[in-house]
């Protein structure tokens, strides 16, 4: 529609050289004509804009077009909003045409979900079928190596193959484990997500200890008896992981390859993390306990009070994610653990000699503490800490392929291929702008079980936990499905060669049984079981739903922060789901890197705004994945089969039915306070989190670039951002939870920012102490 069919309540003047000028108003209160004149100047700004050719960022409250059908210019053209006419509009709590813009009681604006968007800026290519890739992180199958030419006992290598069904050993293990065995060096190893990197360090060490003669002679020497080994032995070894969860899956893998037949069953391994009882921990270490891990601030405050803990023994120290460690601040803690294993050493200038007091029957393990570090990535905080743990280390990372070391050496010195995603694992973005994000998250969700059998998990990263909170509220619904079960009409996913579950298999099939852990999400699948995770939760749940997810038999989703993207080994994971932009390249690869593992396949899809936020392609998606592995999806490809009841609706139907979804959502929020309020914390929460992106990502994810107005909308809020109240931080997008800065409220997950420095490292540990303080809250980084 034309701008002539604005209607403009006021006059907008002219000076003598044709610029506009504010009209006087006069007469009336004062207080009127101060609001009149505020109002003129304030459109005339905004007109003088879009003639400069700026875009309009302030919000569509102010510049909705008032065209009586859709409300709303195609082009997204700025146009005045006659707040006359919107006062005029009958309250219908959106009863009109799911596609209109009302207006209700409370003066909230129910705009629409289809205009007013900014449109990407990229040239849309025609979206192209990735093409699969040979696997670069699954167990060799050219029979170069087996676990028995490693060097590995036939004992546990025969464990390996018939109890835990391992066929061969992976790249990195081939190329570590034979050195981890035979030497006593310090090790740096570096494989891509999903490698297998913590059987590489737990198999030499177990194989080490097994060697071990299960009768020594007495530490009473002069008695010349034999003692059989047990869990008052010593400990021989600490695991340091950056989160609970990644602690005790190690403790879990470690314990299967102890109760191996005939294998060092003696071994008595155990865990200490933040959020467990501590006096029950210091029980276990009082009975003694052979390998240890922990999370780094637990184990810190155990060897400085926990007299039993003795560690003058120890001969491995193992860091796994290495990098994580570093990015939560985590270096002078780890300083002062090294600090402590130093003074407590009886390990001679850490050589171990016989006759120092050294158990004979230890000759087959290192003669000094060998300290390894694992990380998926090898960034300058990495080498940072290695720098600060290392002892003339050895350098260890999988052979690449001929392609790949093609491709490295035309990237040259200091490339960005350090670290690539796993060339199986299909990658690909969908630009949504801010208001249609959350019917394109329920559009992806119900797109990805359309089939069942072709993707049983998926896990889905929100920024922070208010998100998480929020949305697993709305995906567990149980409501009206405005949607239609799409499932056995809608048109097959292009890149799913499944076969399709039949309806009678799916009947057969019964909805999940009550499940503490978990909520059925009926509205998207009906077997669906939905989970979620995130650092404010209490221990025991968190627990129960990663054990949940990762045994249910159901369709399941994770919802999730940053603590479930590093080091978690989730079995099947077929889509991740990045809604909101991770906080530094590594996370992203991270996050993905939870699909595609040991050789299986997966799939993932990020979200992008249109506008800076598609600079991250370039920056960052491209340069971490080999040729075919990367495209775009149509976000209208998207909603037609999430949306889309069968092969030949039109735009209009399932913009339609999107927009019914979402107003069943907003009408949720006005009528259940408890909700609305969840909302405005995770919109709040959300903004803040967007803004502690990494400083060299500043320029894509801009926080000055938000549209927080749209953005509210995909909260499911109708208020202007002005008035949404946010518990707990300030009111509004203009009060103190928007501004930047202000980490009120933050979580401790949203503190992932690696900032430059040890003194912004330091800051940042402080602003999340305090806080873990004062919200009296777990923090799963132990950083209390
Ligand atoms: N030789 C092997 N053959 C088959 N599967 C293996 C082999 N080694 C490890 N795995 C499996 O591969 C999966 C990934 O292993 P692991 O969690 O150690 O990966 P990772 O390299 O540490 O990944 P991340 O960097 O994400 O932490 C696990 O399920 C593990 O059981």
């Amino acid at each position: 529609m034309a701008d002539d069919s604005m209607i403009v309540n006021f006059d907008i003047g002219l000076d003598a050289f044709g610029a506009q000028t504010a009209p006087k108003y006069k007469g009336g209160k004062w207080t009127d004509r101060a609001k009149a004149n505020k109002m003129a100047k304030h459109y005339i700004r905004k007109d003088a804009s879009k003639a400069a050719g700026k875009t309009d960022g302030t919000g569509e409250f102010n510049v909705v077009k008032a065209t009586p059908d859709t409300g709303g210019s195609k082009s997204g053209e700025y146009q005045a909003y006659d707040r006359s006419l919107k006062r005029k509009r009958g309250d219908n709590g959106g009863a009109q045409k799911p596609n209109a813009p009302q207006s209700t009681k409370n003066g909230e604006f129910v705009s629409s979900l289809w205009t007013q968007n900014p449109e990407s800026a990229a040239v849309v290519e025609e979206e192209v079928e990735r093409e699969d890739q040979a696997p670069t992180n699954a167990p060799l199958s050219d029979g170069s190596a087996t676990f028995t030419t490693l060097g590995l006992s036939p004992v546990l290598a025969n464990h390996l193959t018939m109890k835990l069904g391992l066929k061969a050993p992976t790249a990195i293990q081939k190329s570590a484990i034979p050195e981890l065995i035979t030497t006593d060096s310090d090790a740096f190893i570096q494989a891509e997500t999903g490698s297998g990197k913590t059987l590489t360090y737990l198999l030499p060490i177990v194989n080490r200890i097994m060697s071990l003669s299960k009768m020594r002679p007495s530490v009473d020497t002069e008695s010349g008896k034999k003692e059989a080994m047990t869990r008052n032995s010593g400990l021989y070894a600490i695991i340091i992981a950056p989160t609970r969860e990644l602690s005790r899956q190690i403790l879990s893998v470690m314990t299967t390859l102890i109760h191996c037949k005939n294998g060092p069953q003696w071994i008595v391994p155990g865990v200490v993390i933040g959020g467990e009882k501590k006096k029950s921990e210091k029980a276990r270490l009082r009975k003694g306990i052979n390998i240890l891990v922990a999370t780094p601030g637990r184990l810190l405050d155990h060897l400085e009070n926990t007299e039993s803990l003795d560690v003058s023994r120890v001969r491995w120290l193992i860091m796994d994610e290495g990098d994580r460690l570093m990015e939560l601040g985590l270096e002078e803690t780890i300083g002062s653990i090294l600090a402590i294993l130093e003074k407590k050493s009886k390990l001679p200038n850490g050589t171990l000699e016989r006759g120092t007091g050294v158990p004979a029957g230890e000759e087959a393990l290192p003669k000094r503490r060998v300290t390894m570090l694992c990380s998926a990535t090898m960034k300058t905080n990495v080498q940072r800490l290695g720098e600060i743990s290392l002892k003339e280390a050895l350098y260890i990372k999988a052979e690449k392929s001929a392609e790949d070391t093609e491709a490295d050496n035309a990237a040259g010195e200091g490339g960005e291929r350090g670290f690539m995603a796993p060339a199986q694992l299909k990658q690909s973005y969908v630009v949504v702008p801010s208001k249609l994000r959350l019917v394109g998250l329920n559009a992806v969700l119900k797109r990805a079980f359309i089939r069942p059998t072709a993707c049983p998990r998926v896990i889905v990263f929100f920024s922070c936990s208010d998100s998480v909170d929020f949305h697993y509220e709305i995906f567990s619904r149980k409501g009206a499905d405005a949607t239609g079960d799409s499932s056995d009409d809608s048109s097959p996913d292009d890149n799913d060669n499944s076969e399709p579950v039949p309806k009678d298999e799916k009947k057969k099939k019964k909805p999940p049984t009550a499940n503490p852990a978990a909520v059925s999400a009926p509205l998207l699948h009906p077997l669906l079981l939905l989970h979620k995770l995130h650092g404010s939760l209490p221990q025991p749940v968190r627990t129960a739903a990663l054990a949940s997810f990762i045994n249910t038999k159901h369709p399941s989703i994770l919802f999730c922060t940053d603590v479930a993207a590093r080091g978690l080994d989730l079995p099947n994971v077929d889509l991740v789901v990045q809604y909101d932009p991770p906080f530094s390249k590594d996370d992203h690869l991270h996050r993905i890197g939870r699909t595609a593992r040991a050789g299986r396949e997966g799939r993932a899809i990020m979200f992008l705004l249109p506008g800076p936020e598609e600079g991250y392609v370039d920056a960052v998606l491209k340069k971490g994945v080999r040729e075919g592995q990367l495209g775009r999806t149509d976000i209208n490809d998207v909603f037609k089969k999430g949306f889309g009841a069968c092969k030949n609706d039109k735009k209009r139907d399932w913009e339609d039915k999107a927009s019914e979804w979402h107003l069943d959502i907003e009408r949720w929020l006005l009528e259940d306070v408890r909700m609305k309020s969840l909302g405005a914390k995770a919109w709040g929460s959300h903004i803040r989190a967007y803004t502690t992106h990494v400083s060299a990502e500043k320029g894509i994810f801009n926080h000055k670039a938000l549209h927080y107005g749209h953005l509210a909308k995909s909260f499911g809020l109708r208020d202007k951002p002005g008035d949404i109240k946010v518990p707990g931080g300030g009111q509004g997008a203009g009060g103190e939870a928007g501004k930047q800065g202000k980490k009120r409220g933050l979580d401790t997950e949203e503190i992932s920012e690696p900032l430059p420095g040890n003194e912004a490292m330091k800051k940042m540990r402080k602003i999340a102490q305090a806080m873990v303080k004062r919200k009296g809250m777990s923090s799963e980084f132990n950083l209390g």
